[in-house]
């Protein structure tokens, strides 16, 4: 369901054409072309590149979320935005002086702007972060930790972080968490979700469990081993320590690091690359990368990549027709492909 209204296209629809006009060849040198040196295209060229072109590079414009009604989103604890004219979303947990932890408060917040990104089909990709400069997030608010999981609306706690990793995890687009600053115990498992992190050269990754009385035994555990193998993962946990932006790196938890400054210029051109791709070829793609690790749930996501595919297929078109229809369906021109 396409969210913007006729007129805000036409808004959108300037804008582009304006973005356009502003539209520069990036030539950076290579240490700042990305992972692996590959990204940047500027010295490559050949065929491939000159037929997906350079990747613009201006910042975007953000406009707040609108829902279905045509209202801005209100939030309290997060900020919920669009890029005009792209298919880029960007969640950003607005609790900088608390380093943005989290409350249940939080992620009832952040789950809903997460539902609409995923339900909105003009946005590909979605930034996930902190605000400011210090934190992308420092995990559960201790403050409002109690005996029976985290309170702050109700009087009963909960860990419904946990839903919102397996939303992240689920959700048929990538999501890219962009750090600067501290990625801190649940804070660093909700990076660890994410499908790809980009990293300011001031990031600082841990996990405190151990030293607070806390555990994730959960995905926090599991999708650590799988990201940076198993005696690294015991590492992390058991002695609780924290790790550079390089150091990150160098284990595979991140996938660049870029200055400070150019922190959402990087990951906004990455997510530019990314929205240029076929849609259902990064969906299939996303949930076969989670299958194995996400057994029967993971299976099923990819399985019903599948069925979405075959629906709008003849075959299946032809199986419909037939129930609608009352008649026994003839599928005898589908061959049994070897
Ligand atoms: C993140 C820090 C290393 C930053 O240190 P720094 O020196 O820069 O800043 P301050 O420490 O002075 O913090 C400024 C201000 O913010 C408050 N604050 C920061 N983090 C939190 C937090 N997580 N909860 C509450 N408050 C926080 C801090 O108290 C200061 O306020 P003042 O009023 O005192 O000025 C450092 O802040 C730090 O180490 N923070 C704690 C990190 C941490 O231990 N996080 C919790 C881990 S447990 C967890 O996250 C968790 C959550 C879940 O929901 C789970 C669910 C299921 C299983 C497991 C879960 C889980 O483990």
């Amino acid at each position: 369901m396409a969210k913007m209204a006729g007129n805000e296209m036409n808004t959108v629809s300037r804008r582009v054409a304006s973005v356009a006009q502003h539209f520069i060849p990036v030539h950076l040198p290579s240490n700042e072309s990305g992972s692996l040196g590959l990204s940047n295209t500027s010295n490559i060229n050949d065929s491939y590149h000159r037929v997906h072109g350079e990747v613009p590079t201006h910042p975007a414009v953000w406009r707040i979320a609108r829902d279905d009604s045509g209202k801005e989103y209100q939030f309290t604890d997060i900020i919920y935005e669009k890029a005009v004219g792209e298919g880029i979303a960007k969640i950003t947990i607005n609790r900088p002086e608390r380093r943005n932890a989290f409350r249940p408060l939080t992620i009832k917040e952040l789950i809903v702007a997460f539902n609409d990104a995923r339900d909105d089909n003009t946005i590909g990709a979605i930034i996930f972060t902190g605000k400011g400069t210090q934190a992308f997030c420092s995990g559960g608010d201790q403050a409002v930790r109690k005996a029976d999981g985290y309170a702050d609306y109700d009087k009963f706690g909960r860990l419904n972080v946990l839903d919102l990793q397996v939303q992240i995890r689920r959700l048929p687009k990538p999501v890219i968490a962009m750090v600067a600053g501290y990625a801190i115990g649940g804070g660093h498992i909700l990076h660890m979700v994410c499908d790809l992190t980009i990293a300011a050269d001031n990031a600082v990754f841990g996990q405190t469990g151990p030293k607070v009385g806390s555990f994730d035994a959960g995905y926090g555990s599991s999708v650590m081993a799988r990201l940076i193998g198993p005696k690294r993962a015991r590492e992390m946990w058991f002695l609780a320590r924290f790790y550079t932006a390089p150091e990150a790196e160098k284990m595979g938890l991140v996938n660049t690091i870029v200055p400070l400054e150019k922190l959402e210029q990087e990951t906004v051109k990455w997510c530019r690359e990314i929205v240029r791709n076929s849609p259902t070829a990064i969906r299939v793609l996303k949930s076969a990368l989670n299958a194995i690790d996400d057994g029967h749930a993971g299976l099923q996501q990819l399985a019903g990549d599948a069925t979405l595919l075959f629906y709008g297929s003849e075959e299946g078109i032809a199986g419909k027709t037939a129930y609608l229809e009352h008649r026994r369906p003839d599928f005898s021109k589908f061959p049994w492909r070897p």
